[in-house]
């Protein structure tokens, strides 16, 4: 069981400050979905994390204790930049990647053929990766980051330009890894796939963790709203009435911000609000990551 802990990290290109007091936990078994805007540090922080950046500050620790080399050899790694031979073949450079991390020649070749396998590419072994679609060429990169059973996944970006059914596969594949207690930190710009997939989100900007819990967890700091559809009401009603801190038009009706999530708070709207007119729908609106993204943000 494997926990990745990155511990106020800095890290400075010149005089700019590219990541500042970076600070999450990947327990095992657990998926992390790192946001934010292109250039936020997404990258920087897992190149940090894999030795290839050295933080001004800060630290990376696995179980408690400052990574080292062999402990980073036992991270799946899908870098963004993407990092296979285009001329050498698909089998033979699973392989060799493989045994880099110390699997000998019939344990790699075993492995190279059953990632491929569960990435639906195995038909494709004796291949130049250069012969394959930017797409399988990604399936490939992932089973490179898999093919050693690694202890810790780190991956930059691994859904970009994937099709429906191989964002299915690659997903599968996550849920897997994590079941097998594996920790895994993944960044994406689709924010609907990491809700869907992701015990836990980071949302980094300007180099900043400005937000990390369960999408539940960052919504308990977002405004709480409601919607409330009925015949017409009159311009302006709502505001007036205890607890509501604003009220906009909305297609179907009007939306209204609420003070708090007490029950009484949005009982005395639906009070006031049947009073008033006949109100066909009265209901609480979830903001869902996107929404909470841009709140954060503050876009
Ligand atoms: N080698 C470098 N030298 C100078 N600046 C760098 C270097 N590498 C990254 N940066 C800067 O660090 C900042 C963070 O970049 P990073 O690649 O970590 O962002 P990102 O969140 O991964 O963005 P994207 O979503 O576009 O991949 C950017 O402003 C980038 O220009």
């Amino acid at each position: 069981m494997t926990t990745l802990a990155v511990r106020g990290l800095h890290v400075r290109y010149g005089e700019r400050t590219v990541l500042d007091d970076v600070s999450f936990e990947v327990g095992p078994g657990e998926i992390l979905g790192f946001v934010g805007a292109n250039g936020a540090g997404k990258t920087t922080t897992m190149r940090a994390v894999l030795g290839m950046v050295v933080p001004d500050a800060g630290d990376v620790l696995v179980d408690g204790a400052p990574i080292d080399a062999a402990r980073r050899r036992r991270i799946g790694y899908m870098p963004e930049e993407r990092g296979l031979y285009p001329r050498m073949r698909v089998g033979d450079q699973l392989a060799h990647l493989a045994r880099l991390h110390g699997l000998d020649r019939t344990a790699a070749r075993a492995a190279a053929l059953r990632w491929t396998t569960r990435l639906g590419v195995a038909d494709r072994l004796g291949d130049p990766v250069e012969r394959l679609s930017l797409g399988n060429q990604q399936r490939v990169q992932l089973a490179a980051a898999l093919v050693h059973d690694p202890d810790l996944l780190v991956l930059d970006e691994p859904f970009s330009g994937l099709d429906p059914v191989a964002v299915g596969v690659m997903a599968a594949v996550l849920r897997e890894a994590a079941a097998r207690s594996v920790p895994v930190l993944f960044s994406s710009h689709q924010l609907d796939l990491v809700q869907r997939l992701c015990d836990r989100v980071g949302i980094i900007a300007g180099g900043r963790m400005v937000a990390v819990g369960t999408v539940d967890e960052l919504r308990a700091d977002a405004p709480v709203r409601y919607r409330l559809v009925s015949s017409p009401l009159p311009d302006g009603w709502g505001r007036d009435l205890p607890g509501v801190v604003d009220v906009v038009r909305c297609p179907l009706g009007i939306e209204l911000e609420l003070a708090d999530d007490a029950p009484e708070t949005a009982a005395t709207v639906l009070r006031a609000g049947v009073a008033a007119a006949t109100v066909t729908e009265f209901t609480r609106i979830r903001p869902d990551l996107t929404d909470l993204y841009r709140e954060v943000i503050g876009a």
